[in-house]
């Protein structure tokens, strides 16, 4: 394990965004730093700003002030087909799965977008693709399904099949965007597992609203509140902490 390296090499900081949308500060000089290879989960009541953060991440949405450093560079408020090509990826809530092509051939489609678009002209490039299609099937669970059309799998595969297409882009950062809505508890639980395994090679910041799902993935989890930072720990300190709970598990109770 390289854990101590790991740790002390930032992958993502965010330091003091504001996001104002005419005059509404949907993101009020929020920071936070996300290590390499490493898991981060986002939470927060609705209208937090999580979606927001991602959004300014990718260059979807500018910051009126503050930076976003990705690898170590200045990426604040670059178009994002830039920001994409540096290797940060975001998967939405919404699945955005081809549903005419089979799942085999989904992610050869993602595979393809991978930004080291020089691979394509080393020998052995194809096979090499090829491979790591099947790996992703292995590792998302779907290689049994690997004929079957997108439309045809049932919800849960085909967030899975999302994921997998962002792995399939090597983003050495994926943003995952609520990706157990609408999952039953069998399905939440092998996708926690999923997201563990995608570890080490890529950071994960998940945003999500179910707090088993939350407690299940462990880690670090980083807590939003009106655009603000409010607390950041593992899933017990921040389940324990009283202002967590006035104002997001509180109100999840009701
Ligand atoms: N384009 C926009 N223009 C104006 N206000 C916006 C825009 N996008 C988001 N907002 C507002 O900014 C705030 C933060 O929204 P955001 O979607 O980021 O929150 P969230 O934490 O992701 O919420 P949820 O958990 O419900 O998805 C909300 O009050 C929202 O209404």
């Amino acid at each position: 394990m390289t854990m101590a390296t790991a740790t002390a090499d930032p992958i993502l900081k965010v330091d003091g965004i504001t996001v104002d949308f005419d005059g509404f500060k949907a993101i009020d000089n929020f920071s936070m730093t996300l290590e390499r290879g490493q898991l981060r989960v986002l939470i927060g009541p609705n209208g937090a700003g999580k979606s927001t953060l991602c959004d300014t991440i990718i260059g979807r949405v500018h910051s009126a002030s503050g930076s976003v450093t990705f690898n170590g560079e200045n990426i604040t408020n670059k178009p994002e087909f830039e920001i994409v090509r540096r290797g940060i990826c975001r998967k939405f809530q919404t699945p955005g799965v081809l549903p005419s092509l089979t799942v085999r051939d989904n992610l050869a489609v993602a595979a393809q977008r991978d930004r080291r678009w020089w691979t394509a002209f080393q020998i052995g490039a194809k096979a090499a693709e090829a491979r790591k299609v099947e790996d992703i099937l292995e590792q998302i669970g779907l290689t049994e399904r690997a004929d079957t059309l997108a439309a045809d799998l049932a919800h849960g595969e085909k967030q899975w099949l999302e994921i997998g297409m962002v792995v399939a882009t090597e983003a050495d950062l994926l943003l995952l965007d609520e990706p157990t809505a609408g999952m039953g508890p069998n399905e939440t639980s092998k996708t926690a597992k999923l997201i563990h395994s995608l570890l080490g090679k890529h950071a994960v910041l998940v945003i999500d609203h179910d707090m088993t799902f939350v407690e299940e993935l462990g880690g670090k989890v980083t807590v939003m509140h009106q655009g603000k930072f409010l607390k950041q720990g593992s899933v017990a300190e921040v389940r324990a902490d009283p202002e967590v709970a006035a104002v997001y598990l509180g109100r999840a109770k009701e």
